[in-house]
C-alpha cells in the first residue's frame, strides 16, 4: 500500500519528466545548480529544525521534518534513486 513518502516520491519522479511551468520541484530539476540548491536548502532546514527542537516549538519541528523528507525525496530522486534505496539501508540496520 502506498503512503504519503511514496505518493509524494511518485509525484516528484512525474515532475522530473514533464517539467510543469510553475513547479517549485521542476524548477530544481532544471535549474543548472539544482543540486546545490536542494544541498543548501537541507542544510538550512536541518539548522531550523535543531533551533525548532531546541525552543520545544513541536509544530515548527514537524514543518521543518517534513521541508527535509521533502528535499531529501528530490535529491534521491537527482540521483536515480528512489525510497527502496532508503527503506533497504533502515532495514539493513534492524
Ligand atoms: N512538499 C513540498 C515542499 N516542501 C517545501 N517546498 C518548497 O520548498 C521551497 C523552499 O522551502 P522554504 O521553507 O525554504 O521556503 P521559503 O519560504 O522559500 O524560504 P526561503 O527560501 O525564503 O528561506 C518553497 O518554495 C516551498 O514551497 C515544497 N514544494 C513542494 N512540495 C510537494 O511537492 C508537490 C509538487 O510541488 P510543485 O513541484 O511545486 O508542483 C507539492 O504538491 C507538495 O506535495
Amino acid at each position: 500500500m502506498d503512503d504519503v513518502l511514496d505518493d509524494l516520491f511518485a509525484v516528484i519522479e512525474d515532475r522530473k519528466e514533464t517539467l510543469p511551468e510553475g513547479s517549485y520541484t521542476a524548477s530544481l530539476f532544471t535549474h543548472e545548480k539544482g543540486e546545490n540548491a536542494v544541498l543548501e536548502k537541507l542544510g538550512e532546514e536541518t539548522t531550523e529544525l535543531v533551533i525548532a527542537a531546541k525552543d520545544d516549538d513541536d509544530d515548527e519541528v514537524a514543518y521543518e521534518a517534513a521541508d527535509i523528507v521533502y528535499h531529501l525525496l528530490v535529491l534521491l530522486s537527482m540521483k536515480e534513486m528512489d525510497l527502496e534505496d532508503l527503506r533497504t539501508e533502515l532495514e539493513a540496520r534492524r
